[in-house]
């Protein structure tokens, strides 16, 4: 402007600051999906969106600014990527944001490796925060709209074909790489094409910081995808394309699994040096705490005293360590047991064999394990003494909370035995008592052992593939009894340690079983006089007509036992018509009996003399139709239940199973065997009013008081030399 008038300056000054203003207002300002089209690798982006806002420019639509935080602390990633294709990117506006991946990852049931180990420290590093943010820095965090065509196909394909029932994390990992390679629109198949941004997502998963693990995962759950795809008669593409990418794919993965194996070594090679707990080791704590769970075994189940709620709970985990830490059972296990598989248990070969159906694992095989007679009346003493103390409402696990919940996790209670042991330190998981054993059993079992080890120990399906033959229940016993051998002190207490815990030396089961008798004979003297109490002399007599020569009750303290039934207005009983009417009865439990006597029904909590315990559940015939019905079955278990009321000859018909009214739904009235001699609910006939209509019903009302673990009987009412002498040969008759 040299030798230029002020006016000629004053106006280049005017139009310099105009100039200025427009571009200010125009030029400082990005939109972050054009910087998307621009840069369409990720990190580079990031870095560049970081760059202009430290440089005062503003950019419209930005990604959260949690994921810019994101970027400004992964150093050195800004030219580490960078990718000259078609525009791929992540824009929040087509993606949906997930979990955490870290959440998802833990319901995972798919996972590269058949290592636990691995598995388990690859979890652990996946949950920093910093691995999180760094995926959604990366753009990895988003997923395409779960309604997606391609999304919808996938996951009906892994649940109908390949009955893979919990797959939603496999379909969220395909739908994160599918909204990765293509930000906005329904995702479809364009990134066959896109090898380098194929490469840039790879790269993109390892400097988030995932585990070489969980990489392979993402690529396992990619690679099964595209074989979908390739399969796929809706689906139109070129099948040899998804073949060469496939094959990429597989190439590209070789160094992240070298790195994988490396991991694993490392981890065993750490135990190596380190040192790997003993069996013995794992232990400990059911040594420290045996002088304590015994004692309140004997103050709970033998002298019959008062036992307090935190002995209760503790009583609780020990028994929970027991299945985890001498049994070898996942804590999946402990928490899965149900009251039916505890009172189905079989005795084989001198073990209390249990099967655990759901147990948490990928095995599709049952869980089962075999008890020693000892260890079984220590878990009756809580199936008797304290869960139903716990018991609030219809839950039917073994182990309950103290709010009667199923037990959240038996990992966590294992901890807390710990720590109340003094042992918090050395505190030992179920998974590392399981590699101690494996490690023991590897060096010295044979390959016949070792599977049926597998199987006792319900591995993995992948282990199980490998070791996996369906067990019968006596090579379940030999293996329980062969892992017993294994170093580690967690056999059955000597007679020594028995007796100093109380127990009377070797007589623990003798005793146990007269004063099961003795208590049955009381409550069998007791269930002759529900309503009025008896004289003492009448009461003498009664017990000198039963003939018992020992273990005699006194008469006196019959009567001291004895108290008036309940008494209900049963038909205003809001729990009883509700109870009718869903056919939901709490308490109770059908368990299978060996022999022809089949299944019955058994109490899973105490029932008061005078409680309604159930109803005989079915439709409601004449008398004349239910013996037609019954004749046409001949010689076949009958399910009729005939009675008079209000005049007329009735009759209920359970034969007709499931009945219309609650199909798929097992009634216990059926399935109550009979007994004359020692019944301990009697049928009530009474008109409820259920679903507004009057209905002829059977109540069954507790006789006497019913303790956990009694079958329940009621007297059929009929005798060998009914139905003109054709019942002769049934001898339970007699019962
Ligand atoms: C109404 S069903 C009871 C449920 C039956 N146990 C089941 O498994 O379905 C009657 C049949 O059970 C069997 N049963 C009933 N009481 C029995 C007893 N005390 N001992 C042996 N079997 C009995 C007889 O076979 C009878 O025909």
């Amino acid at each position: 402007m040299k030798g230029r008038s002020a006016v000629d300056i004053a106006a280049q000054v005017e139009i310099a600051k105009e100039s200025t203003r427009v571009w200010t207002a125009t030029q400082r300002v990005w939109e972050y999906k054009t910087l998307v089209k621009l840069l369409p690798d990720h990190v580079s982006r990031m870095a560049m969106v970081k760059y202009l806002i430290q440089n005062g420019y503003l950019i419209l639509n930005k990604p959260f600014d949690e994921d810019m935080d994101c970027a400004r602390e992964a150093p050195g990633t800004s030219d580490s990527h960078t990718s000259t294709t078609s525009a791929v990117a992540t824009s929040p506006v087509a993606c949906t944001a997930s979990s955490s991946p870290q959440e998802e990852e833990e319901t995972s049931s798919e996972t590269p490796s058949s290592d636990e180990r691995t598995r388990d420290s690859s979890r652990r590093s996946h949950s920093t925060p910093t691995v999180r943010e760094a995926m959604q820095a990366g753009g990895m965090y988003g997923k395409c709209p779960p309604e997606s065509k391609l999304l919808v196909g996938f996951k009906d394909h892994l649940i109908g074909a390949l009955q893979v029932q919990n797959c939603q994390q496999e379909v969220d990992n395909v739908s994160r790489f599918l909204c990765y390679m293509q930000p906005e629109g329904e995702p479809n198949l364009e990134f066959l094409n896109k090898t380098t941004d194929t490469m840039g997502y790879m790269k993109a998963l390892i400097q988030s910081g995932l585990s070489a693990a969980t990489i392979l995962n993402y690529w396992k759950n990619i690679i099964r995808f595209l074989e979908y795809v390739k399969g796929s008669i809706d689906i139109n593409v070129d099948r040899v394309k998804i073949e060469k990418y496939i094959d990429y794919l597989k190439t590209m993965r070789k160094p992240v699994a070298r790195t994988h194996s490396g991991d694993v070594c490392s981890t065993r090679y750490d135990r190596i040096v380190d040192g790997m707990p003993t069996v013995h080791e794992c232990n400990l704590v059911l040594q420290t705490g045996n002088a304590r769970f015994l004692d309140i075994y004997n103050r709970m189940a033998i002298s019959k005293t008062v036992v307090s709620p935190t002995d209760k709970t503790w009583y609780r985990y020990y028994c929970e360590a027991l299945m985890m830490l001498r049994h070898f059972q996942r804590p999946g296990a402990v928490e899965g047991m149900t009251v039916k598989e505890w009172v189905n248990r079989k005795l084989t070969d001198g073990r209390y064999l249990i099967g655990i159906k759901k147990h948490k694992t990928g095995a599709t095989h049952v869980a089962t394990i075999a008890l020693t007679l000892e260890e079984e009346a220590w878990y009756q003493g809580y199936y008797e003494f304290i869960r139903p103390e716990f018991v609030r409402g219809e839950c039917d696990s073994f182990f309950l909370s103290a709010r009667g919940t199923k037990i959240t996790s038996g990992s966590s209670d294992l901890n807390r035995l710990h720590e109340s042991c003094g042992l918090k330190h050395v505190s030992r998981t179920s998974g590392q008592v399981r590699r101690a054993a494996e490690t023991l059993v590897a060096t010295s079992f044979t390959e016949k052992q070792k599977q049926n080890v597998a199987a006792y120990m319900c591995h993995s399906d992948l282990m199980a593939d490998k070791h996996y033959r369906m067990p019968v229940p006596s090579t379940i016993v030999a293996t329980a009894i062969l892992l017993d051998t294994l170093p580690g002190d967690c056999q059955p207490p000597t007679k020594k340690q028995r007796v100093d815990a109380g127990f009377s030396e070797n007589r623990i089961y003798y005793d146990r079983w007269r004063k099961c008798q003795y208590a049955d004979r009381q409550e069998h003297l007791l269930s002759y006089y529900t309503y009025q109490k008896p004289s003492c002399g009448k009461m003498e007599r009664l017990i000198s007509k039963e003939g018992w020569t020992s273990n005699c009750p006194n008469a006196q303290d019959i009567l001291d036992m004895w108290k008036p039934a309940v008494k209900y207005v049963i038909e205003s009983d809001k729990h009883i018509l509700k109870s009718c009417s869903r056919q939901k009865w709490k308490g109770l439990v059908i368990k299978s009996f060996d022999g022809q006597k089949g299944e019955g029904v058994v109490a899973t909590t105490n029932f008061t003399k005078g409680d309604i315990v159930c109803d005989y559940h079915g439709k409601v015939i004449t008398k004349a139709d239910g013996e037609t019905m019954m004749e046409e079955l001949g010689n076949q278990a009958c399910y009729f239940f005939f009675f008079k009321a209000g005049g007329e000859n009735l009759c209920i018909d359970a034969q007709t199973w499931p009945c219309q009214c609650h199909p798929g739904l097992e009634t216990f009235g059926r399935k109550i065997n009979h007994s004359s001699k020692n019944p301990n609910i009697m049928p009530l006939s009474v008109v409820l009013r259920l679903d507004d209509e009057d209905v002829h019903t059977i109540l069954f009302k507790a006789t006497r008081d019913i303790k956990v673990d009694t079958e329940l009987k009621f007297n059929y009412g009929v005798n060998r030399k009914s139905f003109r002498g054709e019942a002769l040969d049934l001898d339970w008759l007699d019962e």
